[in-house]
């Protein structure tokens, strides 16, 4: 848990960062000491200037103002140094805290299983990316250091200003006052406002990949106008919170700017009455206004100083949001070693998605050899994709195990079990990467000869072909590739090795006829000493299996194996084999009976 905040609950997240810059601390340090310097000259040249006035001015000593004006020079030198040394450790530091906190949140998004992933709308992942981690490094940068600065420049110049004349000095701090009760006031609301806005930034992203990504559909069903409707919709509102947000900072600005005005009237008028009753010299009351000047750059930016810090709170609490969750797919505390050829079973396994109340999967027994290979069949969206994406661990089941070699699947290391089991989906993901990297992505080990041979099996040899063989790069998603090709490519990557396991959902489904027949033939030669699960959904698939497991309707909701055994035995005894087989068959009906 967080340690309480010195900055008080609505820093909370802002102070929770502290472990990114204590790598940095002796930069920032430095940087601190370099601002509080330029300050402080910045404060001691209205001194020299009102000794030069009280002074050598008065008396008319020429040596003395040489001296005074060589000491002015000097501070505005050292003053740009120190500008310049602050400039340059900034950067290095800050950059490296943004990168630093980024890597951990990319690690984190990783680590995070498939159910959160499904859950989270990965605009807002990536506006937490980007442009929150953004206004957290700005803040880092900027607003931190001139917190500091301005709180000791508040601090030195403020009690100077009393010593040099307690009248003033007194209007000065009695009007600071009201003007720390109405920031604090508007603080509030401008929170509430930024959060919404940094919120509405996540949609607005999530709109613009969706449509990127869905750009084929879009253009090929003539909906741009729609698509682009429905973003401008969230675009509006984003612009509407904006302009909310914008409205708040600008009245907290008008009232934080129409104090120092309203002060230095009052200053220049007492002071002036003060000179003239003889009270006051007149060095002294120009030494007062010009070191009341410096005190305004700090007052009107703890407008823009209290957004910014705002601004970079929010974002940390929409980041430690994501970096608080619990990965729910966890490393193993007791690990053990499965010991045989590959046999998997699936032992009275139940599974309901997260937030489902009612299960999807129910009392799903199967046990496949050895070297065996089982195809799964069944109604469209009864549970296929999910019952294999249990065996690499993508989802947990939510009853019964699923055993490798007699141990269950959580309590096998996750990268063995990754190892050791190899997946293609039905949608092959590919990255923007070359075709070979794209290949070796679950085995970076494998050689020349595997990889050759993966591509043989999954008839990828096009790969050869392609402007710069194996080196092409494959555009984002694969997109530069047809959907056999990407298929093909994902099938490859999956045999790549020859797994002792091997998961494929539906492998076949983008392949026209004829390599359809090649690919088959090859992954019967995979197959033959691989235990396989394969999703089937067309008899050509099926033919690849040493059994078929017909899941259907269970008597009491979800989805069950209602028969298994062979292809020609099933077609035999199992109608409803038959009628999931034919093409005539009713699968919309099957699938919502098997999910009721
Ligand atoms: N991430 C998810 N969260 C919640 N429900 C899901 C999720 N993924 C799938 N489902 C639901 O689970 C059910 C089974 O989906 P699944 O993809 O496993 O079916 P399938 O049998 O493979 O379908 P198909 O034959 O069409 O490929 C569907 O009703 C689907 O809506």
């Amino acid at each position: 848990m967080p340690s309480s905040s010195p900055l008080g609950g609505q820093f909370a997240s802002l102070w929770r960062l502290r472990r990114y810059v204590r790598p940095y601390r002796a930069k920032m340090t430095v940087m601190l000491f370099v601002a509080l310097g330029s300050t402080l000259i910045g404060v001691g040249v209205p001194l020299l200037t009102s000794s030069i006035i009280n002074g050598p001015l008065a008396s008319g000593d020429r040596a003395a103002l040489w001296l005074l004006g060589c000491y002015a020079l000097l501070f505005g030198l050292a003053e740009a140094v120190l500008i310049l040394t602050r400039r340059l450790t900034l950067a290095s530091s800050v950059l490296g805290i943004e990168r630093d906190l980024r890597d951990d949140l990319y690690e984190h998004l990783q680590r995070l299983d498939v159910g959160f992933h499904d859950s989270w709308q990965s605009g807002q992942l990536v506006s937490r990316m980007t442009s929150d981690i953004s206004a957290i490094r700005r803040f880092f940068g900027f607003a931190l250091i001139f917190l500091v600065v301005n709180a000791v420049t508040f601090l030195s110049v403020g009690i100077l200003l009393i010593v040099i004349d307690p009248l003033l000095g007194g209007i000065v701090v009695l009007f600071g006052i009201p003007l720390s009760l109405i920031v604090f006031r508007y603080e509030k609301v401008y929170r509430r406002n930024i959060r919404a806005v940094q919120d509405q930034q996540g949609e607005v992203a999530t709109d613009i990949e969706e449509s990127a990504l869905g750009i084929r559909a879009i253009k090929s069903f003539g909906r741009r106008d729609l698509f682009f409707a429905r973003y401008d919709a969230k675009a509006v509102t984003l612009r509407t919170l904006q302009l909310r947000q914008i409205r708040t900072l600008a009245q907290i600005w008008a009232l934080i700017i129409a104090q120092p005005q309203t002060v230095l009237a009052l200053i220049t008028l007492f002071g002036a009455a003060a000179v003239a009753a003889g009270r006051l010299s007149l060095g002294t009351l120009v030494a007062f206004v010009a070191l009341y000047q410096m005190l305004v750059w700090p007052i009107e930016s703890s407008g823009w100083l209290l957004a910014a810090s705002q601004e970079a709170n929010t974002a940390a609490e929409r980041i430690f949001e994501v970096l608080d969750v619990e990965p729910a797919i966890r490393e193993p505390e007791l690990t053990r070693q499965p010991r045989g050829a590959g046999r998997l079973v699936f032992e009275n396994v139940g599974f309901a998605y997260p937030g489902s109340d009612a299960p999807l999967l129910t009392g799903i027994d199967i046990a496949l050899e050895p070297g065996e290979t089982v195809a799964i069949v069944g109604p469209t969206g009864c549970g296929k994709t999910t019952l294999t994406a249990l065996v690499p661990r993508l989802y947990d089941v939510t009853e019964g195990r699923i055993l490798i070699d007699g141990v269950d699947v959580r309590e096998l290391p996750l990268a063995e079990l990754r190892s050791r089991v190899a997946c293609a989906f039905e949608d092959p993901t590919l990255f923007s990467a070359s075709v070979r990297e794209n290949l070796v992505l679950g085995r970076p080990e494998a050689d020349e000869a595997q990889v050759e041979e993966a591509l043989r099996v999954a008839q990828a040899s096009f790969a050869a072909d392609l402007p710069w063989g194996l080196d092409t790069r494959v555009g984002e998603q694969g997109m530069s590739l047809s959907g056999g090709q990407r298929q093909r490519l994902a099938l490859a990557r999956a045999v790549l090795g020859r797994p002792s396991m091997l998961v494929l959902d539906d492998p076949l489904s983008a392949l026209d006829i004829h390599t359809e027949g090649l690919v088959e033939q090859a992954l019967r030669s995979v197959l033959a000493d691989t235990t396989g699960l394969v999703v089937a959904h067309r008899p050509s698939t099926v033919l690849l299996a040493d059994r078929v497991v017909v899941l259907g309707p269970a008597e009491g909701g979800g989805t069950t194996v209602v028969a298994q055994g062979t292809h020609h035995g099933l077609l035999e005894t199992e109608a409803v084999y038959r009628d999931l087989l034919s093409q005539g068959s009713d699968l919309a009906e099957l699938a919502e009976e098997a999910v009721r």
